[in-house]
């Protein structure tokens, strides 16, 4: 296992699943060559979805200057430090603003800031009204709280959806957040544009964190499905999944689910993105999803792959946020 990246918030469940005794990981590490492999599940293309999604919001978005007058749409991106995920996760977030006509602002500091001028940038962009998504890059440096970090977050601005209030909002039955997760926003618009009804079914969630699991199953919920969060202290957990229309992975350890977790004819969103050594790859290492997906396609109705799963949605749904938030600071969305 190379370049794992720290754990978001301190959870470190990876730890404790891959301490399992009782639980395989796929030892095939890489997927067998797909052409080469029978299943009949239908691969969700969640790049293709995405590239609809932005293509919906760079026209939205030109027909929001032209009733504004040509106001610009800002998004503000701070990354501390410079893990090498990070800075391809924000370039690609830059790409696709300048794509779809927002400005996207950046704002690097040293691995060894402190808190405090973290969020002495934060309350710059809160103040910058051409800004109206902040994007604080996760993992922050261990010396950091990333709670008091999120918190001094303009709630109009949580773009990310990591505020305490819009956590409590999503949790909370007959209230709206403003702003919900971009990656499980991704996962359950995965669901819906690949007409997998979500109402009524139930779902199992793998995984508990606080920026995909958690608020997954928020949103599963309020989509009206039963929902189940299965954890690495979960007995069992293949007597669970097994059971269930929808299996969400959002573990963060290379392809733990196996075939024998999936119920046939589930669907299978795959959050997961780990790297993991492949001496033929040109970088030496390769992602692949937290779900064996040879095994995984092979009982499944429908799943997501690694790339081009949910990881494009992520960022479409970021876009999404900070359009509804120009909208909203606009006074052209409730
Ligand atoms: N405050 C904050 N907000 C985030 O949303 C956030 C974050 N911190 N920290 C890191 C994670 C990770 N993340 C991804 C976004 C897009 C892809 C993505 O588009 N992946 C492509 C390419 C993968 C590749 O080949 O490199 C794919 O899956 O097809 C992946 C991962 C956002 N994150």
């Amino acid at each position: 296992m190379i370049g794992r990246r720290p754990a978001m918030f301190g959870w470190n469940g990876p730890k404790i699943w891959r301490d399992r005794k009782d639980l395989q990981p796929c030892q095939a590490i890489l997927d067998e060559d797909l052409a080469k492999t029978e299943f009949t599940a239908r691969i969700i293309d969640g790049k293709l979805i995405a590239e609809e999604i932005r293509q919906e919001i760079a026209e939205e978005i030109m027909r929001l200057k032209s009733q504004t007058n040509g106001k610009v749409l800002g998004l503000a991106v701070v990354l501390v430090g410079s893990y090498k995920d990070s800075e391809t996760y924000v370039r690609s977030k830059k790409k696709a603003c300048k794509e779809v006509g927002i400005i996207s602002l950046e704002e690097n500091l040293p691995v060894d800031s402190s808190e405090e001028e973290v969020l002495n940038i934060v309350r710059k962009f809160n103040d910058d009204p051409s800004v109206h998504g902040i994007l604080v890059q996760l993992p922050l440096p261990k010396h950091m709280n990333e709670e008091r970090v999120f918190a001094a977050i303009s709630v109009e601005k949580d773009v990310d959806g990591f505020h305490p209030l819009n956590i409590g909002k999503l949790a909370m039955q007959g209230r709206t957040p403003p702003f919900v997760p971009c990656t499980p926003r991704g996962c359950i618009e995965l669901l819906l544009r690949s007409n997998v009804e979500i109402k009524g079914k139930r779902v199992v969630v793998i995984g508990r964190s606080n920026i995909v699991g958690t608020p997954a199953a928020m949103l599963l919920q309020r989509n009206q499905a039963t929902v189940t969060i299965v954890h690495s202290y979960t007995p069992n957990p293949t007597e669970i999944t097994c059971e269930v229309d929808i299996v969400i992975a959002a573990v963060g350890v290379a392809h733990l689910v196996r075939g024998d977790w999936i119920k046939p004819g589930a669907v299978v969103i795959d959050v997961g993105i780990n790297p993991i050594e492949d001496p033929s790859a040109k970088k030496g290492y390769r992602l692949v999803g937290d779900v064996c997906f040879k095994e995984g396609a092979m009982k499944a109705s429908a799943i997501t792959p690694i790339p081009a799963g949910v990881g494009p949605m992520t960022i479409a749904m970021l876009l999404r946020n900070t359009l509804d938030s120009a909208k909203r600071a606009y006074g052209l969305l409730d």
